[in-house]
């Protein structure tokens, strides 16, 4: 019997991704990834989760499709690799540095892949190139660690959220330690919570009880965290950018009481108070940092004050202690009077409900921001999770979509990678492979020289194919795109397309959004006329 203290085989796991890849019916994915998991000892838990979720735990190990094209040795007859052979070979090679680790990197891998049958190589090279850093199987493998401990997911999806380490939670559920006791700790970034949309503001608010009407700021998403007077700062995906925020870092400093944790919104503004477009917030970022404008920040949360965890408080209270702690650094919008609107029933009725929430929306656009966000007073902070509790409303239909090839220039663009692939999400792969994503248009428009010449630059480095025409790239690559509408059509195979797409920005670097959370072809569906 192989026991679950020994590690186990990499054939498992890889056939437990396969048989979860090649059914459509939820219950059967996660029952695959349940049995396999419930044969990793805990401790090497993390390493199991890392390989299904294609992140390892080493990180980005940089190996290009290049690299592993030239060194594929031919396949093993039998399979002989556990997963702690690919945990040891994965850090030989994140570790190799200075002279020769060119090759000592390429024996590491040619050894591994020597060693491995022709299934588990396609499943590695899959995880060393980023192909699968997609985390489309996040949901289930969620689902799959409750399962394998009899743990209600719902407290393994609060622990992993929390923890900001789905990896780590696996090992203590595994460990049969008890998640409810892992919560938010100063100092341990945790993944914000996200919004959902609607087209109208009317819509959001009806879909509400009461709710606060904040204006959406057009910057960077800014969780601040002061742990005994020290205060750090981490972008939306969690990198640490406190180096590059000294004033924030200096403001937060000054706010009273002691541990803090914040949720907020940081950009540029004019002399006069605008808004500056949102480039400039993210060249900050980027590090360029001679005539910069200064950073404005805007809080919106509390997550942690008065020593005591809020992400389970309701919004009301976290507002107040909000206002008491940040003054004037209040998110616009939220607290000014008018713009807290009572649910239905109270004072407003819905129909003075829904014209405060237009007039707030109006203003916000008029101080140049992107729209609102609607927010349920009642809840709670739902840490990574993109639910019905806020709803964000912008006037143009944006979609956050993956790029799924780059084509060549020709005429004034000869020489650039130019026209882009886009892709949505299908999750279910209703119109393709399981955790897929499928075409649903192209674009050029928006293409500024500078996105070009980064593009031209980038996009050869995650290439997985290219036939002379058009680079395949891994689907990675998150590219906001602001559209007219969607319309039908027998184009694409969504049975879609998009009208007039343009490019907005790409969602890398501090902004960063990975292709697990772009948005999907249902999302777009939605945005369909009705038949007629
Ligand atoms: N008052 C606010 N409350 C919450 N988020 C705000 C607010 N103002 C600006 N934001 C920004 O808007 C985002 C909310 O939208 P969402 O959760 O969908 O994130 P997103 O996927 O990055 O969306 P988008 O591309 O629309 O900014 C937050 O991540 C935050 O950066």
């Amino acid at each position: 019997m192989s026991g679950p203290q020994a590690s186990p085989a990499l054939s498992a796991l890889v056939s437990a991704a396969a048989e979860a890849a090649a059914t459509r019916a939820r219950t059967a994915k996660i029952a695959a990834l349940a049995a396999a998991l419930a044969q990793v000892p805990p401790a090497q838990a993390p390493i199991a989760v890392g390989l299904l979720l294609g992140s390892p735990v080493q990180g980005r190990l940089g190996i290009g499709w290049r690299t592993v094209a030239n060194v594929r040795p031919s396949p093993a007859d039998t399979a002989s690799l556990c997963i702690e052979d690919v945990d040891e070979a994965f850090t030989a090679l994140a570790t190799a540095r200075g002279a020769g680790s060119a090759a000592r990197r390429t024996a590491a891998l040619t050894d591994l892949l020597g060693r491995a049958t022709a299934t588990e190589q396609d499943f590695l090279v899959r995880v060393l190139t980023g192909e699968m850093r997609t985390g489309a199987l996040a949901g289930v493998l969620t689902d799959a660690i409750g399962q394998a401990a009899a743990v209600p997911v719902a407290v393994v999806r609060r622990a992993a959220m929390l923890s900001g380490d789905l990896g780590e939670t696996a090992r203590a559920a595994l460990a049969g330690e008890d998640l409810t006791r892992i919560t938010l700790t100063p100092g341990v970034p945790v993944q914000p919570m996200l919004a959902s949309s609607a087209p109208s503001v009317e819509e959001a608010v009806a879909a509400l009880g009461p709710v606060s009407v904040e204006y959406k700021l057009d910057g960077a998403r800014l969780q601040v965290h002061r742990v005994d007077g020290v205060v750090r700062a981490y972008t939306r995906s969690l990198a640490e950018v406190t180096d590059r925020v000294p004033e924030i870092v200096e403001l937060v400093g000054g706010f009273p009481g002691g541990d803090l944790v914040l949720d907020g919104e940081t950009l540029t503004l004019d002399a006069d108070g605008r808004a500056r477009p949102f480039q400039d917030t993210m060249s900050r970022f980027g590090g360029r940092a001679t005539g910069d404008r200064p950073l404005s920040v805007s809080f919106f949360d509390v997550l942690y004050a008065q020593d005591r965890s809020l992400v389970d408080a309701p919004l009301s209270d976290r507002h107040e202690l909000l206002q008491a702690i940040v003054g004037p650094a209040l998110i616009p919008g939220a607290l000014i009077p008018g713009a807290l609107i009572p649910g239905d029933g109270a004072v407003a009725d819905s129909a003075e409900r829904a014209r405060a929430a237009r007039d707030t929306f109006d203003a916000a656009l008029a101080a140049g921001h992107e729209g609102v966000v609607v927010k349920a007073l009642g809840a709670p902070y739902a840490a990574g999770r993109r639910g019905a509790d806020w709803i964000k409303v912008k006037p143009v239909y944006t979609f956050d979509l993956v790029v799924l090839a780059v084509e060549r220039g020709s005429g004034r663009r000869a020489g650039w990678l130019s026209n882009l692939h886009l892709g949505a999400r299908d999750p279910q792969g209703r119109f393709g492979d399981a955790g897929g994503f499928v075409m649903v248009g192209k674009t050029f428009k928006g293409l500024t020289d500078d996105l070009l010449r980064w593009q031209t630059e980038y996009f050869p480095t995650i290439a997985t194919g290219d036939d002379g025409y058009s680079l395949a790239l891994a689907p990675e690559t998150v590219v906001e795109v602001a559209i007219d509408g969607v319309q039908r059509s027998s184009r694409y195979p969504g049975g879609l397309a998009l009208r007039f797409a343009r490019v907005k920005r790409y969602r890398i670097g501090a902004d960063v959004k990975p292709a697990a959370q772009a948005d999907t072809v249902d999302d777009l569906l939605q945005r369909l006329p009705p038949r007629g």
